[in-house]
């Protein structure tokens, strides 16, 4: 097992905020996308961007923005990360880099073997995949179905992953799984949203509280240790 980042996301109240960066999260995740539970607008993430003040990396959640999108991520929220659900191409990860001047983490969906086969035109241009369960049949969001996947595909042979690849596994993951799901998959990050909410864009501190006693289960040298 290697050092894992530990990504909560989906947060957007100060209070479930402070309880991930008590507990040692490494990353922190705001969604804008109008339709998710989860969404916030600029200006309420801003703020609560601002009060993570360096304990962890900030990452805005997003799908295909435009330009002017971008542009006022970069301006007004300063995260360190963008993290990439929509149907962005590699050029496209490329311009928005070098738009914002911003680390980008692109989110790939799988369901199955074939789908790994998307990564290998990331590499070099995405500063990190994230591997994440493919939207259920009904769901209109592209992620934060609280659905896993097979983590099997990742390390079966002919997987087609470079082994040395530092990608992220979302998807479903709660405190009952997440041993398991590292155990299976080695990752070098975990992300978790749903599985840490009592409903629908609702973090409920007690599952929080439970994910990490989890994680803390595991023992070191589980997670890395939190940005300073
Ligand atoms: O959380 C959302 O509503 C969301 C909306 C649009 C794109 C991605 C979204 N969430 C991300 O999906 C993964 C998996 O989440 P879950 O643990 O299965 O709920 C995670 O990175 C979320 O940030």
């Amino acid at each position: 097992m290697r050092a894992f980042d530990v990504k909560i996301c989906g947060l957007s109240t100060p209070e479930t905020l402070a309880v991930a960066l008590e507990r040692g999260a490494s990353h922190v995740g705001f969604v804008h996308f109008a339709r998710s539970p989860r969404h916030m607008d600029v200006g309420p993430m801003a703020e609560l961007v601002a009060k993570v003040d360096g304990r962890a990396e900030t990452v805005i959640v997003t799908v295909d923005p435009d330009d002017a999108l971008l542009d006022r991520f970069a301006r007004d929220v300063k995260p360190d990360w963008l993290q990439l659900h929509g149907r962005e191409t590699p050029e496209r990860v490329r311009e928005i880099k070098a738009r914002t001047g911003l680390k980008v983490m692109k989110a790939l969906p799988v369901a199955a073997a074939g789908d790994l086969a998307a990564v290998a035109p990331y590499a070099g241009v995405a500063d990190r995949i994230l591997l994440d369960s493919k939207r259920p049949k009904g769901s209109d969001l592209p992620g934060g179905n609280g659905v896993s996947f097979d983590w099997t595909l990742l390390t079966s042979a002919g997987s087609g992953l470079d082994p040395q690849m530092a990608y992220m596994l979302s998807g479903g993951i709660d405190a009952d799984n997440v041993a398991e799901a590292v155990r299976i998959a080695d990752p070098s990050g975990i992300d978790v949203s749903s599985g840490v909410e009592s409903a629908p864009g609702v973090k409920d501190a007690g599952r929080m509280h439970s994910f990490f006693d989890a994680l803390d289960r595991l023992g070191e040298p589980a997670r890395k240790a939190r940005v300073s």
